[in-house]
C-alpha cells in the first residue's frame, strides 16, 4: 500500500503523541537502513563510507546511520550541510551530539566539499518528505557531488531532489542504487526506479493505531 506524505507526517505526529517519539523512529530508520545497506555491500569494515545530511530529520536519519555504521567498523565522515546549531529539530540535534562525542565518526560541516578520500559508499540523508521547489545551495553542490562520484549511492527515504508525493525531480536530483522509505511506502517514489535504485520499505515501530483516522 501507498500512502501520501501529508498521511506520512499525520502518522508520525500521531505516533509521537501516543508517546512513540520521533526520536525513536529515527534510530529506527536508521538502524533498518544500515541492516538493508550492509546486506547488499557486505563487510563495512574499513569501507570509506561518505554520509551527506542535511538540517531535517532525513539528515537526523543520517546521523543515526553513521553511529551504526562506526558500530560495524565502517570508516565514516559525515558532512553536514550547514552549520551544527541551525540542525531544525531536537531529534536530529540529539544524534549529532552523540556522534560529536564519537571520535571513530568525522564530522565536517559547511560547503567545502574537498575530501581526502575516495568513498566506497555515499548515502544521501539531504533531503527527503520535507523537499520544496528548486534545491537551494549548498544541498545542490552535495546533489552535484553524489552524482559526479563513482561508488555505490545509497538514499535515505528517498533520492534528494525526488518529490516523494509527485514523483516530479526537482532542478537536480541524485541517481542512487538502493533507496530505504521508512514506514509505508509514498506515492511517488516507485515512479522513478531508475533514481531510486533497489527499493525497500521498511518498518519503523510505529503502532498501527497511529494511522486509525489517517489511512
Ligand atoms: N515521517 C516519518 O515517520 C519519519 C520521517 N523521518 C525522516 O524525516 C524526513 C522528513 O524530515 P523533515 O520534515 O525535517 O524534512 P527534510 O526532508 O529533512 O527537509 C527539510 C530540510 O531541507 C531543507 N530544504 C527543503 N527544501 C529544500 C530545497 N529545495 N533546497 C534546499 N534545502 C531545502 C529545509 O530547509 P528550510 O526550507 O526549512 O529552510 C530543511 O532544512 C523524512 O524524509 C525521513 O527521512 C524519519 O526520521 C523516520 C520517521
Ligand atoms: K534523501
Amino acid at each position: 500500500m501507498e500512502i501520501t506524505v501529508d498521511q506520512m507526517y499525520n502518522i508520525e505526529n500521531k505516533g509521537h503523541d501516543m508517546g512513540f517519539l520521533k526520536k525513536f523512529m529515527m534510530e529506527n530508520a536508521g538502524a533498518a537502513a544500515v541492516r538493508r545497506l550492509l546486506e547488499k555491500i557486505g563487510n563495512a569494515e574499513s569501507k570509506n563510507i561518505l554520509i551527506f545530511v542535511g538540517l531535517g530529520n532525513n539528515g537526523g536519519d543520517g546521523l543515526v546511520m553513521a553511529r551504526h555504521l562506526a558500530g560495524y567498523g565502517a570508516k565514516v565522515t559525515v558532512m553536514l550541510l550547514g552549520s551544527p546549531d541551525k540542525i531544525k529539530t531536537e531529534e536530529s540535534n540529539w544524534n549529532w551530539s552523540i556522534l560529536e562525542k564519537m571520535p571513530s565518526v568525522k564530522l565536517m560541516s559547511g560547503d567545502s566539499l574537498e575530501f581526502n578520500f575516495k568513498p566506497d559508499v555515499i548515502i544521501d540523508g539531504i533531503l527527503g518528505t520535507g523537499i520544496t521547489g528548486e534545491i537551494r545551495e549548498p544541498y545542490a553542490s552535495a546533489i552535484n557531488y553524489i552524482n559526479e562520484t563513482d561508488c555505490y549511492k545509497f538514499a535515505v527515504d528517498v533520492p534528494s531532489g525526488l518529490d516523494p508525493q509527485t514523483g516530479e525531480t526537482a532542478n537536480i536530483f541524485t541517481k542512487c542504487n538502493m533507496t530505504v522509505t521508512f514506514h509505508k511506502m509514498k506515492e511517488g517514489i516507485p515512479k522513478r526506479k531508475d533514481l531510486t535504485g533497489e527499493l525497500y520499505a521498511e518498518k519503523i515501530g510505529i503502532p498501527p493505531e497511529a494511522e486509525e483516522g489517517i489511512l
